[in-house]
């Protein structure tokens, strides 16, 4: 299980999250919505031990976030500006394949994601959605037990989102522990297990059952903010 408990983090005077507790346990699919701004990205981001925070505890197991062990576990690559853009898509997936030590097999994922067109090209010559498909598969090739995805339909055609969701599916079979923030509410609620908000900031969750736009109204939207364009 991902543990979070009473974690608070500013950024200066400027508050983002205000005594955060999380539990995620494997195969759980956990969508994250919040308006821009709010602090997704940062949370994530703490998470994955690539921003440092001082109030609370984070552990995976039984291994704290400062631990070795901890960050060998998890797996975030915030956007496509993380890739290394000079490799070719198939050194990339190797090279994350090595360093994660996995056993997952590349040309099998590649089959999958349908890159084997671009195996050799350089990443830097790929259009975003291509980079944000290569960005997916290394998630699935690190193997690693936890998932960060920061908004992972970035770009993506619908084919393309169908398989992500397939790929979210396929790691929820291997009891991966999955956090997806994402503004698109329609796709989050076809995969997501659990929903929540970062409301004021702390985490609320909400009834999958429920009515996920009505929800984001009550909970963000401020009509004032929508101007008049007429
Ligand atoms: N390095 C930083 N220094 C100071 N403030 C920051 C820094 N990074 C982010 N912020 C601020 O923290 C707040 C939360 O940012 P964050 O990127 O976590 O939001 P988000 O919910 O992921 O947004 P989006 O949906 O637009 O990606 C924003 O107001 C942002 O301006």
């Amino acid at each position: 299980m991902l543990k979070i408990n009473h974690l608070s983090f500013s950024y200066g005077k400027k508050k983002i999250l205000d005594n955060i507790d999380l539990a995620v346990e494997p195969c759980e699919i956990v969508g994250l919505v919040a308006p821009n701004g709010t602090g997704k990205t940062t949370l994530l981001k703490i998470i994955a031990n690539t921003l440092p925070y001082k109030s609370g505890n984070i552990s995976y197991k039984e291994f704290s976030h400062e631990e070795i062990s901890y960050k060998k576990q998890l797996f975030f690559l915030e956007n496509v500006e993380t890739l290394f853009n000079d490799l070719t898509v198939y050194d990339h997936l190797a090279l994350v394949k090595k360093v994660w030590k996995s056993n997952v097999e590349v040309e099998e994922i590649m089959e999958k994601f349908s890159l084997q067109k671009i195996r050799n090209t350089p990443i830097k010559k790929l259009s975003l959605g291509l980079k944000q498909s290569v960005l997916l598969t290394l998630y699935v090739i690190s193997d690693a037990d936890v998932l960060l995805f920061d908004e992972p339909i970035n770009g993506l055609d619908p084919t393309n989102i169908l398989v992500l969701n397939k790929m979210l599916l396929y790691l929820q079979k291997k009891k991966k522990i999955m956090l997806y923030s994402s503004h698109n509410l329609e796709n989050l609620n076809k995969v997501a297990t659990k929903i929540l908000f970062l409301h004021e900031k702390n985490l609320v969750e909400i009834d999958k059952q429920s009515n996920l736009q009505e929800e984001y109204q009550k909970h963000f939207v401020s009509w004032d903010s929508v101007k008049d364009w007429d």
